[in-house]
């Protein structure tokens, strides 16, 4: 069976984008690990699937695949490449549109300048929400990784992250930490795993070992957690320029009980048709 695609990216963070808006597309986690690998599929970090929404006043659904195959509930680049992909597919005149995801609705705008800004909706800051275990509520907290103590800040912005700040993001140890955090015992329904690096209270460099996909160039919920962290530490001020190895993201947030607003771009790169085996 044929399945045309399309290939986009928000600052590296690509995705294989699916519109299954007029007939249903029946993925398994085998066929979704099969598109993202990169060597004998299209190859990407998540794949996107476009669906009618089913409440009422909603305009669409999207799905979250992540390169292992497992579904999950937000995606902040993949947020702004949904809307620029119904968008330039026609499949909407709006550029305001509310979408039901995993984890609830959230409102992308694509912006005259071509930019996108999400709200991202509240963060759950609740320990056991986030999901991680833990008998405190305290912003910052220790967390055994491989014989070290490093310091954590969990957030769910929809989905896990666990930031904790370091000197230097070139230096930090992302690779081996964050396949120890990603599936640490107190994070049941493991996690991202962020490394975030202050230059001063508006800029940060940041980044993340995805859970599901390793380390990607960018993870727009990973810089929203980033900053709704930093702020929440009192090490940051809203807006916050936050630096990706993909490129720069803009993140907005009010405090407690305020949702958080990403802007950035997003980038179509081809149209494709694969196999599906
Ligand atoms: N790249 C994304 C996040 C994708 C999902 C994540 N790996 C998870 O498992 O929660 C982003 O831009 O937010």
């Amino acid at each position: 069976m044929k399945l045309r695609f399309t290939k986009m990216h928000g600052l590296g963070n690509d995705f294989v984008v699916i519109d299954a808006t007029r007939a249903p597309v029946e993925l398994t986690p085998e066929r979704v690990a099969a598109i993202a690998d990169r060597h004998f599929g299209v190859g990407c970090d998540q794949l996107l699937v476009v669906e009618p929404a089913s409440t009422p006043g909603v305009d669409f659904r999207y799905r979250i695949f992540n390169a292992d195959g497992g579904e999950v509930e937000q995606c902040g680049n993949g947020a702004r490449c949904f809307v620029r992909f119904v968008h330039d597919k026609q499949l909407t005149g709006k550029r305001e549109i509310r979408v039901e995801t995993r984890s609830g609705i959230i409102e992308p705008r694509l912006r005259d300048d071509g930019l996108v800004t999400v709200d991202m909706g509240v963060p759950v800051l609740k320990p056991a929400d986030v999901p991680f275990v833990s008998d405190s509520d305290a912003v910052v907290q220790p967390l055994e990784v491989g014989g070290d103590t490093v310091a954590i800040t969990a957030v769910s912005m929809g989905n896990p992250h666990a930031v904790q700040v370091v000197a230097d993001v070139d230096t930090a140890p992302v690779a081996a930490q964050g396949a120890l955090i990603e599936r640490h015992a107190r994070f049941p329904a493991r996690v991202n795993a962020g490394f975030m690096q202050v230059v001063d209270a508006r800029h940060i460099r940041l980044r993340v070992f995805e859970r599901g996909a390793g380390e990607t160039l960018a993870c727009g919920t990973g810089a929203c957690a980033a900053v709704v962290a930093g702020i929440l530490r009192g090490l940051l001020e809203s807006p916050v320029r936050v630096d990706t190895r993909g490129g720069t993201l803009e993140i907005a947030w009010a405090g407690e009980g305020s949702p958080v607003l990403m802007t950035g771009p997003a980038v179509t790169v081809f149209d494709g048709e694969l196999e599906l085996a």
